[in-house]
């Protein structure tokens, strides 16, 4: 399955980690299209050697192409609100991830009807698991 994961750039990279072990872990028996949101390397700025406008075509198209959304929506980002939104319009599945520690979900997500699959967690071990239950039923 194409994934699309979707994760805080310019909105702040506290949470790489969680990033890159959710699409490490995603990677072992699917594509992930957006490697990079889970690269250490990549700071605040983002894809800098990159246009915006071409950073944000060539991700709908992915997003498009994609078979399912799985966003960690902890910090929150301008880009992921705008994927969420998009994945709505289009139809696509989302799996929504969220550490209430770190921060209170918006409500133009959870107030969504479309959005019934959001997911809290505390763990990374956590947040793999309901992954894996998740993904088992939708192949
Ligand atoms: O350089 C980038 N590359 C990129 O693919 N994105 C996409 C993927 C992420 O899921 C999302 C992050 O948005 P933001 O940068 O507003 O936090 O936008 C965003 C940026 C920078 O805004």
């Amino acid at each position: 399955m194409k994934i699309y994961f979707a994760g805080s750039i310019r909105g702040g990279r506290s949470d790489v980690d969680i990033y890159k072990k959710i699409i490490d872990h995603l990677n072992k028996n699917n594509k992930v299209l957006t490697e990079h949101v889970g690269d250490y390397n990549l700071s605040i700025e983002g894809q800098k050697q990159l246009y915006n406008g071409y950073i944000r075509n060539r991700d709908i198209d992915w997003l498009k192409e994609s078979d399912l959304v799985v966003a960690e929506t902890s910090s929150p980002s301008l880009g992921v609100g705008y994927e969420l939104a998009y994945a709505e319009r289009i139809g696509k599945p989302v799996i929504i991830l969220h550490n209430k520690n770190k921060s209170q979900l918006s409500a133009m997500i959870e107030g969504s009807s479309y959005f019934k699959d959001i997911n809290y967690y505390k763990t990374i071990e956590e947040a793999i698991e309901i992954l894996d239950k998740k993904i088992s039923r939708q192949c």
